[in-house]
């Protein structure tokens, strides 16, 4: 059986463990990891929790899929009375106040919360270095980038600390470590989960993601946080994925990728020859392949860093001291207000909040923001009509393998051309899934809006072709 989820669940019902003893065992391996997973880690919670569990099975009581099933948070989703610190000096010892929409379905069904995940500060950087907690290693090679900015969360679930773990993904933040680390990791459509509670960094294409070791995981997983919330406009009501409906490749006959992406001159060799050879073994099985034409992909690495600075520059306006985190008192409210943000915010947030204010400013704003909405538009417009004929878009998750720890943080601009593959997707509001088949950094799967069920399907399909 691939599922952990169920597997485990099996274990529990037939008392082969104990739920005590399954969340003590990845307590103790989360404090001993030398990879830099943890912010804080929720043992108390946990473990009170987990002894719930153990009492209703003793009682001889049913318990449900998730119940008593450990898993990670991304340290940017709010946990009613736990540290949420996004990985900065500003916040570091903020204690939220309420519980996010998803994370509160995941304890409602009785999974258990194990820990408060490393990433990049407010999700800010593609190697999770940007973080007062230490750079996150790879989980494969601890000398190479987790990849960012879940990577706490990526490489937790790779080392089997956490059996999925919650990341957020904005650019590709699920999507680029989950493939640098060789699990899966699902950015769904806009809207399909509650933003509620998850720390705004752009707020029109941050996304909820799990990350699991198996399709049908994330699917449960997907399945439980996904729905409508009042808490959050932008939510919609999906219909539940099915088992049955994913494990058959029926609907899928096209498949499509970007000619640009393959051909560019940034794209490491190795990637391209594994990309092109999985192309072959999916034809060999029927499917048709079209070659697509697309915008150069340094034009979505522009549009998408122009409308996320801007964003996020909104959005963390209000982190200024008075009212959360490490305020530092100056000689009036504005220089506190100054020194608060100057010495608080990692140089990789001031770079995006300097950009964004500047993007958003009289003068810069019709030339810069304005032409960045008219190329989203643009490029949405352009999926659009790829999804007319094809079922499916495929591409490399990234044009590169993971970096050395340190090389992105000399070179943010080339961290920023890391991200050609992930973030046009993400300014599209497209579901789209990281597997660990086909290149080093894994494939990504896309479908139209509210497809998340093809982008599923596909995976399974790639399982048993690659
Ligand atoms: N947050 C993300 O999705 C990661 C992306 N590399 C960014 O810095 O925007």
């Amino acid at each position: 059986m691939d599922s952990q989820i169920k597997q485990l669940h099996q274990q529990l019902v037939n008392k082969e463990i104990s739920c005590t003893a399954l969340v003590q065992e990845k307590l103790d391996a989360l404090k001993a990891n030398t990879n830099n997973t943890v912010n804080s880690l929720l043992d108390t919670l946990a473990l009170e929790l987990a002894s719930k569990v153990d009492a209703k099975i003793a009682n001889g009581e049913s318990i449900g899929l998730l119940e008593g099933i450990p898993f990670g948070i991304k340290d940017v989703y709010m946990v009613q009375g736990t540290y949420t610190t996004a990985s900065s000096d500003l916040l570091k010892n903020y204690k939220s106040a309420y519980t996010a929409t998803a994370i509160q379905k995941l304890l409602d069904a009785g999974a258990i919360p194990l820990v408060k995940e490393n990433c990049d500060s407010f999700g800010h950087g593609s190697s999770s270095e940007n973080t007062i907690f230490g750079a996150v290693k790879n989980a494969i090679n601890p000398h190479l980038v987790s990849g960012g900015s879940s990577g706490g969360s990526a490489v937790n679930v790779a080392k089997d600390y956490t059996v999925f773990s919650i990341g957020g993904d904005t650019g590709g933040s699920v999507r680029q470590p989950a493939g640098y680390n060789h699990v899966y990791g699902l950015k769904p459509t806009y809207g399909r989960i509650s933003r509620y509670g998850l720390m705004a960094y752009a707020s029109s294409t941050d996304c909820v993601g799990p990350i699991a070791k198996s399709v049908e995981d994330i699917r449960i997983v997907l399945n439980i946080m996904s729905g409508k919330d009042s808490k959050d406009q932008t939510t919609y009501a999906s219909a539940e994925i099915d088992e049955t409906s994913i494990t058959n490749s029926e609907g899928i006959k096209t498949i499509g990728y970007f000619k640009n992406f393959i051909e560019s001159d940034a794209i490491d060799p190795k990637i391209k020859s594994d990309f092109l050879a999985s192309i072959e073994k999916i034809k060999a099985k029927g499917i048709e392949v079209k070659e697509l034409d697309f915008f150069k992909s340094d034009i979505l690495v522009s549009t998408y860093y122009t409308l996320a600075m801007a964003e996020t520059a909104s959005n963390l306006s209000r982190l200024d001291g008075s009212n959360y985190g490490n305020r530092i008192d100056d000689k009036n409210l504005k220089e506190s207000y100054a020194v608060t943000r100057s010495e608080n915010f990692s140089e990789e947030t001031k770079r995006r909040i300097v950009g964004g204010n500047q993007v958003l400013s009289q003068g810069f704003s019709d030339e810069i923001y304005l032409k960045g909405l008219a190329l989203r538009d643009a490029i949405s417009v352009n999926f659009e009509n790829d999804f007319n004929e094809v079922d499916i878009i495929l591409s490399p998750v990234t044009p590169n393998s993971p970096p050395k720890i340190g090389d992105s943080l000399k070179d943010p601009h080339a961290m920023y051309l890391s991200d050609a593959y992930t973030v046009g997707f993400s300014l599209g509001q497209l579901p789209t899934l990281t597997v660990p088949q086909g290149t080093e950094t894994g494939l990504q799967i896309t479908a139209a809006k509210n497809n998340d069920e093809l982008v599923l399907k596909f995976a399974n399909f790639l399982k048993d072709t690659l």
